[in-house]
Parts: structure tokens; sequence; C-alpha cells
């Protein structure tokens, strides 16, 4: 569903954000992609959901060019920030329209899934007021609510659990899993590592912009836990990226 192919990235006067990074995240994968502060997560995100040019190598969603057809890829994928930058000026509930237009979601479907999921996040009641208004983890909520809203093929998250309480977590999480059910594919960036590791049946560890080591959840572990795993590939590094 989602193809990194050789990505590499320098922002400009810099070093390499993301250098010669291949993943292939298929559908019904839930992705956890980890790293240390700075080591190039964001930028990988960002390079996906087409918000970045990159200089070398090629992102494919469901095999199409993120480069040479954008809109095709962004009609197939939701991408939700680390600091969801919303339209202010709207309400909550213009915001989802705004969304399921875009998508073209039919009314009923719309009506229905706004209300699943804005009851579930206990959003409804503030829908009709102005953004500018929702706290930081609203926003969150709202943006989590319109990449749902439109059952997105791939669904792609940079550091998701920042910021939501407990439930909200809790809730994204099944959602995220029930998605995942249903024949999507998700990528996320966390440095929760013991959500990653229950959650993910595949994990990616990223270091200085190189992949260190991806692949299935258990079999990285072998029944270790996922942070002794992470501390020793950061500190030790991989003699290679690894696909296992
Ligand atoms: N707009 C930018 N201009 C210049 N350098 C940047 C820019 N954005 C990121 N970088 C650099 O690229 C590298 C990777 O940053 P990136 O934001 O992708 O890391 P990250 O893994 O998401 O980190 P964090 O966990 O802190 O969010 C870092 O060295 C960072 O300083």
């Amino acid at each position: 569903m989602l193809s990194i192919k050789n990505l590499t990235k320098s922002y400009k006067g810099g070093k390499k954000a993301v250098s010669n990074l291949s993943l292939e995240i298929e559908r019904g994968d839930i992705y956890g992609f980890i790293g240390h502060n700075g080591a190039g997560k964001t930028t990988t995100i960002k390079a996906v959901a087409g918000i970045i040019d990159f200089e070398e190598g090629e992102i494919l969603v469901d095999g199409h060019s993120v480069v040479k057809e954008p809109i095709l890829c962004k009609q197939k994928m939701a991408y939700i920030p680390d600091n969801p930058d919303l339209y202010e000026h709207l309400t909550g509930i213009q915001y989802l329209s705004f969304i399921g237009d875009i998508f073209g979601i039919d009314a009923e479907t719309r009506k229905e899934r706004i209300k699943k999921y804005a009851d579930a996040f206990e959003l409804t009641a503030s829908l009709g007021d102005l953004i500018a208004s929702y706290s930081h983890g609203m926003k969150q909520k709202l943006a989590i609510i319109s990449a749902l809203i439109h059952k997105p093929a791939l669904l792609i998250l940079d550091e998701p659990f920042v910021g939501l309480d407990p439930q909200a977590s809790v809730l994204l999480k099944g959602y995220m899993r029930e998605l995942c059910a249903e024949g999507s594919a998700i990528f996320f960036s966390t440095h929760v590592l013991d959500v990653a590791e229950k959650l993910c049946n595949k994990i990616a560890i990223i270091k200085e912009g190189t992949l260190i080591v991806s692949g299935r959840t258990e079999e990285l572990t072998q029944g270790k836990s996922l942070e002794d795993v992470f501390m020793e590939v950061v500190r030790h590094g991989g003699d290679a990226a690894k696909e296992k």
C-alpha cells in the first residue's frame, strides 16, 4: 500500500535528514516508526504526505507516485500531523463537512460517521464552536475524526498519542485496529514504545536518517521488550539496515 524506495532528503544548508530509506507497508499493517529526536521520522512522513519534496528515491501509494500523481495519492490517504494546524475560522462541523466534500462522502454516510466518532471522542457538543476556541487535544481529536470519516486506505500519523487523554488514546488505538482489519494500512511515528509494541505488527527503527532495522514486531523483540531492543539498536546501530 505504501512503498518507500531509497528516500533521501536534505534540508537547505543542512545534512541529510533521511538517507536511502526503504520501507514497505502492506494492507492490514499497523507499522510503527520509531527513533530518537531528529532521527528523520517527521521528514519521512511529510515526504509520504506530499508536503515536502525530496531529491532522491520514490514513494508509491497503492502503486502511484506521490510526486507524479499527488491528487490520486492524497485521495487514498489521510495524514495527521503532530501539531494539527486546522482552519481556525471554521467550526468543527464546518471543517468535517469540508473534508466530507473533498473526499466525496455522501450526506447519509457522513452524518453517520461524524456522529459515531464525535460521540466517541466526546466532541459532539463542541462541533458548533470555532476551531480557534479548541484546546490542543480537541484539535487533535477533530483531525483524527476528519481522517476516519473518509476511511483512508492509508493512514499516516505523526506522534498521534502525544496530547491525547488516556480515553482518547484507547479509542484511537481501537479505531486504528478497526481500520486495518478492514484492509487499510497505517504508518505512524511514536516515542511511546509500549504502545508501539502492543499495537504494531511491524516496526522500523531509524537513527540519524538511516533505517537501522525493520520487520515484524515479535521477530525484532524476540521475547525482549521493545524498549530494550530500541536502546540496544540505537546504542550499537545495525550492521546494515535489514528487513527481517
Ligand atoms: N525545516 C527544516 N529545516 C532544516 N532542517 C530540518 C528541518 N526540519 C527538520 N530538519 C532536520 O532534519 C533532521 C530530521 O528531523 P525530523 O523532524 O524529521 O526528526 P524526527 O525524527 O521527526 O524528530 P522528533 O522525534 O524530534 O520529532 C533533524 O536534524 C532536523 O534538525
